[in-house]
């Protein structure tokens, strides 16, 4: 048998409520940081893909944000985003966190997947290293309890930890047989199809949220406005210039992102900086701006203008 007819190649996402650890199970799969992770709920804004290769398969991780409760226009858009790309995936993985107990929210979207009749389903319990053995034999009896409840006929149950990499390979050995047979979809050696300014984007973002209070999160969008290279620098000394804008609702969330005389939005700068220049391999100059985007949560316009 040749091994083409044998490789397979598709579509997986992670579904589950906010912090089920989504984000960090895609970077442990694809071994490098491709979806930004963050201790806020709902950071996930963009379809991140992550790309497993391996001899036989290539897994394709689609990144969503948390399906929740629409407040806004932001939100109504973020679950019609989550609901299409469920749709078009080949298998479901259901994010449950191992350290916390089957709730409302996890029911609210198994009922959702539940729908999805097609796609394989697998439940993973994630976060297995904040929990001892007794209480994850009880969440995994819980999982196949809700299964059983709605009729989600789980196609495997797995604990993993993306933390400490405990089964994180078993969960591909497992999702890869649900896959169709197929040739590579990406070249190897890609991680993701992000486009570069996105993911820039997205780490600046991640550096911005870090450490301010709660309903900022929600608040914060970021768009990349430019990445140049500078002009005359010699060629084994290159810099890239980036220039971004950080945007918030109101005039009053402009203190707590800029900090007493800067000293937040510069710490935000070389945080970010520094992940960037890790993500493209290169020196970066970052230029940042805050600004102020009234409410543009609830204005279709300037969502559009900040990608959404
Ligand atoms: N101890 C432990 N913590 C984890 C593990 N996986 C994720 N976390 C933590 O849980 C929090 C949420 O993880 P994320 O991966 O951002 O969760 P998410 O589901 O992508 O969250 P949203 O983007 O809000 O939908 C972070 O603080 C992670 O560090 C794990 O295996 N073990």
């Amino acid at each position: 048998m040749s091994s083409t007819q044998q490789h397979r190649s598709g579509f997986a996402c992670f579904v589950g409520r906010p912090n089920a650890g989504k984000s960090t199970l895609t970077n442990a799969l694809v071994g490098t940081k491709v979806a930004i992770t963050s201790d806020r709920p709902q950071t996930t804004r963009h379809t991140v893909r992550g790309i497993v290769h391996r001899p036989d398969a290539q897994l394709v991780l689609v990144d969503t944000p948390g399906l929740h409760k629409p407040r806004t226009l932001l939100g109504e858009r973020l679950n019609d985003v989550v609901r299409a790309t469920w749709a078009e995936v080949d298998v479901i993985g259901f994010c449950l966190p191992a350290d916390q107990k089957i709730g409302p929210g996890d029911k609210f979207i198994a009922k959702e997947i539940a729908g999805i009749k097609r796609t394989p389903k697998v439940a993973i319990v994630t976060k297995t290293d904040l929990v001892d053995s007794k209480r994850l034999a009880e969440q995994l009896l819980d999982v196949a309890k809700i299964g059983a409840e709605l009729g989600i006929e789980w196609a495997e149950i797995v604990p993993v930890s993306a933390k400490d990499g405990h089964q994180v390979d078993l969960l591909v050995d497992l999702l890869v047989p649900l896959l169709p047979e197929g040739p590579t979809l990406y070249p190897h050696g890609d991680l993701t199809d992000e486009p570069e300014q996105v993911m820039v984007a997205e780490l600046i973002r991640e550096a911005a949220l870090e450490g301010v209070r709660d309903e900022l999160p929600h608040s914060l969008a970021v768009v990349v406005e430019e990445m140049i290279p500078r002009e005359g620098r010699p060629a084994d000394r290159p810099l890239l210039d980036i220039h971004a804008n950080v945007y918030i609702e109101r005039q009053s969330q402009k203190a707590i992102v800029i900090g007493t005389r800067g000293a937040r939005l510069k710490a935000v700068g070389t945080a970010a900086r520094q992940q960037i220049e890790a993500l493209l391999g290169t020196p970066v100059f970052l230029d940042l701006h805050v600004k102020v985007a009234k409410d543009w949560q609830r204005d279709p316009k300037q969502l559009r203008k900040l990608g959404f």
